[in-house]
C-alpha cells in the first residue's frame, strides 16, 4: 500500500466542479497520434466542438498544444493526458509532474496519469503523483488503471476518477478484451468515483456501465477515429479489408 502524507478527508471528500460536471454524462476522447491524417490542434478542437455539440459533457485530449486548442473553442471540462512513446507496445499515460504542469497550464480541468505498475519504480510512485497534481497543481485526477487492485490504491491516493482505461493493455490484464464492465462495476460497488474507458464501441455499452454505477464513460476511437469507422464498414465490401 502507498506510503507517504495522507490524503486528508477533507480533500477526498470534496468533489470539485469539472469532476462534479460529468456525472452521468459521456466524455468524448478527441485524440489523434503522430501520423494520423486528423493529428493537428485545430482538427482536434473541432472534434472537440462536434463533441460539445452532440450532447458530450467533457472531452479527453492528449498533449499540451491540444488541450490549449480545445481550451479556446469549447466550455467543456477537458481531461488533459500526454502520452509517452517508451519503446512498449503501447505509450506512458502522463509520465511526470511536469506534464501535468504543462497540461494544467495550457487549460486541462483534471489531469488522467496511469496509474499501473508496469513503467514505474514502484507502486508508490503513481500515489505520489496523484498527491502531487492535487497538492502542487490543484487539479483534479483520473487516474488510468487496469484492476481493482490498481483502482483502489489509486482511490486511497486521492485520486478524483478511476477509469477502466488501461484494461486489457499492462501485463496483469492482456487476456481482457473488449470494454471492462466487470472492473467498473467492481469499482462503483467499493464507492470509487468509476470511469468506464476503452474499447466501447455501442450505445448499450454506455447505458450497461451506468447501470453498474459508473460515474462517466469515455468514447475515443468508435466516434472521433474516422480511419476505424471506416475499416468497420469496408470489412462488409467484397473488396474490403
Ligand atoms: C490504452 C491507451 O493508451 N488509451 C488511450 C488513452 O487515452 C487512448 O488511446 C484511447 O483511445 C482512449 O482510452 C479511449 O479508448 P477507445 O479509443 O478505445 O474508446
Amino acid at each position: 500500500m502507498a506510503t507517504g502524507p495522507e490524503v486528508t478527508p477533507e480533500i477526498s471528500a470534496a468533489v470539485s466542479p469539472a469532476v462534479r460536471a460529468l456525472e452521468g454524462g459521456l466524455v468524448v476522447s478527441c485524440q489523434a497520434g503522430a501520423g494520423h491524417p486528423l493529428a493537428d490542434p485545430d482538427v482536434i478542437a473541432r472534434l472537440a466542438a462536434c463533441a460539445e455539440a452532440g450532447g458530450a459533457v467533457g472531452v479527453r485530449v492528449e498533449s499540451a498544444a491540444d488541450v490549449r486548442a480545445v481550451r479556446a473553442r469549447i466550455k467543456l471540462p477537458v481531461i488533459g493526458i500526454r502520452k509517452v512513446d517508451v519503446g512498449a507496445h503501447r505509450p506512458f499515460i502522463t509520465p511526470a509532474l511536469a506534464d501535468c504542469a504543462a497540461l494544467a497550464e495550457a487549460g486541462a480541468d483534471i489531469i488522467a496519469l496511469e496509474a499501473v505498475p508496469d513503467n514505474r519504480a514502484s507502486a508508490d510512485e503513481a500515489a505520489g503523483l496523484i498527491r502531487a497534481v492535487r497538492e502542487q497543481l490543484g487539479r483534479p485526477v483520473m487516474a488510468d488503471v487496469a484492476t481493482l487492485e490498481e483502482g483502489l490504491a489509486a482511490w486511497a491516493a486521492g485520486a478524483d476518477l478511476v477509469g477502466t482505461t488501461l484494461s486489457g493493455y499492462t501485463r496483469a490484464s492482456a487476456s481482457r478484451v473488449g470494454p471492462d464492465l466487470a472492473l467498473v462495476a467492481d469499482l462503483a460497488r467499493h464507492g470509487v468515483r468509476a470511469v468506464l474507458e476503452g474499447r466501447v464501441d455501442r450505445p448499450e455499452q454506455v447505458r450497461a456501465a451506468f447501470e453498474a454505477g459508473a460515474w462517466t464513460v469515455v468514447v475515443g476511437t468508435a466516434i472521433t477515429d474516422p480511419i476505424s469507422l471506416t475499416r468497420r464498414y469496408a470489412a462488409g465490401a467484397p473488396r474490403g479489408v
